[in-house]
C-alpha cells in the first residue's frame, strides 16, 4: 500500500492529531495573513515607484484574463500548452496548436502591449523588461508593427532578448543577420590550370623548340605554311606525346595517362593541338583498327576537323573517315569495315563524329569497334556536354569496354573499366581510353565536367582571372577562389575590337547595308537568333541590291550549306546571314568582321560568334546591335565575362539618309515576297 501513499502539503504545522478541519482553517489563516502583508510591501512600493506597480498590476490583470480563457480550454490542452507553447510558439509554421488557442494567446498579448503603449512611451521597450513576449506574438507583432519605424526595432529587440534567457531555440526569428556570401570552391585541377598565354602573336614557338616532334610531322607541318607552334599547341602537344610515352598501352605498373582539358580562345589552334599528338602516337600502329574518335557537334565542324586530319596525315598508312551524315548509312559503313574471308576488318584509324550518327553506328553497324579506342576527342567540349542527354558518351564508353568479358578479352591486352588498382589488376598489360576535352569557354562546373567521368584531368587554360587566383588549400584539394571572381571568365582573343551600335528595330537592316556599302567592312558574317530573321533579311539585302548576300541555316539542305560556306571563302559572297548554327568552331579564313545583327542571349553563344574574326593572331571587328532595352543587360553581361572592353558606335541618321527612300520601297517589295512564299 505504501506504494500508493500521496503525500500532501498540510502547511507547516502538521500534526496528526490535528483535526482536518482546523488544518485547514489555519492554512487559510496563514494565507490571508501573508497576502496582507504583501498587499501593505505593495503600496509602499507604491508610493516610491508609482508607475512600475500600475504596469504590474496591468500584468497581473492581464496575466489572469489569459488564465481565465485557458481554464476553459480542456484539460489535455492545458497541459499540452505548458509543455509546448515556448517553443513551437516561436514557429510560426507550426500546426501542433489549435487555431483557437493561438487567437487566444495572441489577443491577450496585444492586450498587454496596447495597455503599456498607453502607460508611456517607451512602453515596448518596458513590456520586453517585464513580460516575456512568445516569439510567436513578436512575429504576429513585428509584421503589423513594421509599418511604424522606431517600434518596430523596439519589438525585434524584445523578441532578440527574451530568446535568451528562456533557454529555447528560436526558429524564425526576427534578427537581421547579413547573408554570407558562398565563395566558389573549385577542384584543384581547375583551380590551377598549366596557364596559356593568350596572345598567340608574341607567343609563337619554333617547331625545333619541340623536340618530342616527329621528323614526318615537322615536315609535314612546314609544308603546310606553319614554322611556329601557336602557345596552346606548345603546351598540349608534348604533354599528349607524354601520355603515351609506352605507346597505345599501359605498361606494368599501370600508370594510366591524364585525361586533358584545353580552354584556349576562338581561333588560337586548338585544332591542330589534338590533331598532331594523335596522329603521331598513332602512325606507328601494326593493325588498323580504330583508336581515334573526334566527337563534335554540327556536320560542318566534324567536315573541317576532319579535313585537317586528313591533310596531317597524309604520307602515314592513318585512315581517316567522318560519320556525319553527309553520305548515307551504307557508304559511311562501307568506308569503316569490311568483311573478308568471315573475318572483320577494320578501315578506319582515326573516326570524326557528329553525336547522333555515331550512335547510329555504334548500334546498328556490327562492323564498327571501338574496342581499340585509345583517344576519345571531344571538341566544342561544353557544347557537348550539353548534349548529353543523348547518352552518346554512355554508349562510347559501353563500346569500347565491349570486350572486357568476352573471348577478346584473352587477347594480349586486357581492356577493363577502371576500378580500384590491385597487384592483379594491373599485371596484364591494359589498353587505356584517354579523354581530350577543347573549348574556348569550357565549362568550370565540376558538376558538368563530372558527367564526362575524367580520369585526374588536367587543364590548360588561357583564362588569366581571379577565379584561377591560387587560394591557401587546407587539404590540397580544393582552392577557395578571391571573393571577387565572376562567375566565369571566358577567353578573348587578343586581336579583337568589339563594339556596340545602339539602334532602332527598324534601323537594323539599313545599318547592316550601311556597314557593307558605305563602310566597305565585308566580308561581315551576320548572325541572327532564328533561321526566319535570317531569311528576311537576305530576302531585302537581296532586294535592295548592290551586294552579294547568302543565308546559312538549318533551311538549308547540308550540301547547300557546304557550297555557301566555300562561295564565302573564296570571297563570292560579301554579307553571309547566319544562325548560330555557322556560330561555333566555323574557321574562314579573312571574315574581318561580324555583326550580331540580333544580340546574342548568352555570353558564350557571344564569344563564339565574335570569334569567327580575329583569328590565328589577326585582328578583327565585331559590332552588336544594340535596342535601347538590350543595352543595360547586355553591357554588363560582356563585362563581367572579361571583356577588355566594348566601345559605342554610333551611326549618325543622316549617314543612313541616302538609303531611305530605296530601303522604303525594298521593305514594300519585301512584304509581297513574303506574302508569295506563304502562299506557296
Ligand atoms: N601554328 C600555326 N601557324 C599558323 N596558323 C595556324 C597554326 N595553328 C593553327 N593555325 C590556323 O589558325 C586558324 C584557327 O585554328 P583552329 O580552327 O584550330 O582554332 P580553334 O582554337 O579551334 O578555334 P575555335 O575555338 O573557334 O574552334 C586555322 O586557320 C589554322 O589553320
Amino acid at each position: 500500500m505504501s506504494l500508493f501513499l500521496v503525500n500532501r502539503y498540510l502547511g507547516e504545522d502538521e500534526n496528526g492529531s490535528v483535526s482536518k478541519e482546523s488544518q485547514s482553517q489555519a492554512l487559510l489563516a496563514k494565507l490571508k495573513q501573508k497576502a496582507k502583508e504583501k498587499q501593505r510591501q505593495s503600496l509602499t512600493e507604491q508610493t516610491q515607484h508609482p508607475s512600475k506597480e500600475r504596469t504590474e498590476r496591468q500584468n497581473a490583470k492581464t496575466k489572469r484574463k489569459a488564465d481565465k480563457d485557458n481554464s476553459q480550454e480542456p484539460k489535455h490542452h492545458k497541459k499540452r500548452r505548458s509543455e509546448v507553447v515556448p517553443s513551437i510558439a516561436l514557429d510560426s509554421d507550426s500546426q501542433d496548436e489549435p487555431v483557437h488557442e493561438e487567437k487566444k494567446n495572441k489577443r491577450a498579448a496585444k492586450e498587454t502591449r496596447k495597455k503599456k503603449k498607453d502607460q508611456s512611451g517607451s512602453s515596448v521597450k518596458g513590456l520586453s523588461d517585464n513580460t516575456p513576449v512568445t516569439g510567436r506574438d513578436g512575429q504576429d507583432t513585428g509584421g503589423e508593427e513594421e509599418k511604424t519605424g522606431t517600434e518596430t526595432v523596439a519589438l525585434k529587440q524584445t523578441t532578440a532578448k527574451t530568446s535568451g534567457p528562456t533557454g529555447y531555440t528560436v526558429l524564425g526569428g526576427f534578427e537581421n543577420k547579413p547573408v554570407q556570401k558562398v565563395n566558389r570552391v573549385l577542384p584543384q585541377w581547375l583551380a590551377q590550370p598549366d596557364v596559356i598565354h593568350r596572345d598567340v602573336k608574341s607567343n609563337l614557338v619554333p617547331i625545333a623548340d619541340i623536340p618530342e616532334l616527329s621528323a614526318l610531322l615537322v615536315k609535314k607541318l612546314q609544308n603546310n605554311g606553319i614554322q611556329h607552334l601557336f602557345p596552346v599547341q606548345a603546351e598540349v602537344i608534348p604533354a599528349i606525346l607524354e601520355s603515351a610515352q609506352q605507346g597505345l598501352l599501359i605498361g606494368r605498373g599501370g600508370y594510366k595517362p591524364r585525361d586533358i582539358c584545353v580552354s584556349a580562345p576562338t581561333g588560337s589552334g586548338k585544332t591542330l593541338a589534338f590533331v598532331i599528338p594523335v596522329i603521331q602516337v598513332l602512325m606507328e600502329r601494326v593493325v588498323c583498327e580504330v583508336r581515334a574518335l573526334a566527337v563534335l557537334p554540327t556536320k560542318e565542324l566534324a567536315q573541317q576537323v576532319c579535313k585537317v586530319f586528313a591533310s596531317h596525315a597524309e604520307g602515314t598508312a592513318l585512315r581517316v573517315v567522318m560519320l556525319a551524315g553527309q553520305r548515307s548509312f551504307a557508304a559511311e559503313q562501307a568506308s569503316l569495315s569490311e568483311h573478308r574471308g568471315g573475318m572483320r576488318r577494320s578501315l578506319a584509324d582515326i573516326v570524326v563524329a557528329t553525336p547522333g550518327r555515331l550512335v547510329d553506328h555504334i548500334n546498328k553497324n556490327s562492323g564498327f569497334s571501338l574496342e581499340h579506342l585509345r583517344f576519345l576527342i571531344i571538341d566544342e567540349a561544353d557544347r557537348m556536354i550539353d548534349s548529353m542527354h543523348q547518352s552518346w558518351l554512355s554508349q562510347v564508353v559501353k563500346a569500347v569496354y565491349r570486350s572486357g568479358s568476352g573471348a577478346e578479352a584473352m587477347s594480349i591486352f586486357r581492356r577493363t573499366e577502371p576500378a580500384c588498382v590491385t597487384a592483379a589488376s594491373l599485371s596484364p598489360p591494359q589498353m587505356p581510353l584517354q579523354k581530350l576535352l577543347f573549348s574556348a569557354t569550357l565549362t568550370q562546373n565540376p558538376e558538368k565536367l563530372q558527367q564526362l567521368g575524367l580520369h585526374q584531368p588536367r587543364l590548360f587554360s588561357s583564362v588569366h582571372s581571379p577565379s584561377n587566383t591560387i587560394g591557401s588549400s587546407s587539404n590540397g584539394n580544393t582552392t577557395p577562389a578571391a571573393p571577387a571572381q565572376k562567375q566565369g571568365c571566358f577567353n578573348f582573343p587578343q586581336g579583337l575590337t568589339e563594339y556596340y551600335v545602339p539602334c532602332t528595330l527598324s534601323k537594323k537592316p539599313l545599318l547592316i547595308l550601311h556597314f557593307i556599302l558605305r563602310l566597305k567592312l565585308s566580308p561581315i558574317l551576320c548572325f541572327t537568333n532564328s533561321r526566319e530573321t535570317a531569311h528576311r533579311l537576305y530576302l531585302l539585302v537581296q532586294l535592295f541590291g548592290g551586294l552579294q548576300a547568302a543565308e546559312f541555316s538549318s533551311r538549308l539542305s547540308p550540301a547547300e550549306r557546304k557550297k555557301t560556306l566555300k562561295e564565302f571563302e573564296q570571297g563570292k559572297i560579301q554579307l553571309l546571314i547566319s544562325t548560330d548554327a555557322a556560330s561555333r568552331g566555323i574557321d574562314v579564313d579573312g571574315v574581318k568582321c561580324v555583326v550580331n545583327y540580333d544580340a546574342p542571349q548568352y555570353i558564350r553563344t557571344y564569344i563564339h560568334r565574335i570569334g569567327r574574326t580575329a583569328r590565328a593572331g589577326k585582328t578583327g571587328l565585331a559590332f552588336t546591335f544594340l535596342l535601347g532595352v538590350q543595352e543595360k543587360n547586355f553591357l554588363q553581361m560582356v563585362v563581367e565575362a572579361g571583356s577588355p572592353g566594348i566601345q559605342k558606335q554610333i551611326v549618325k541618321p543622316e549617314n543612313l539618309k541616302g538609303m531611305e527612300a530605296r530601303y522604303e520601297q525594298t521593305l514594300q517589295e519585301l512584304a509581297n515576297v513574303i506574302k508569295d512564299e506563304r502562299a506557296k
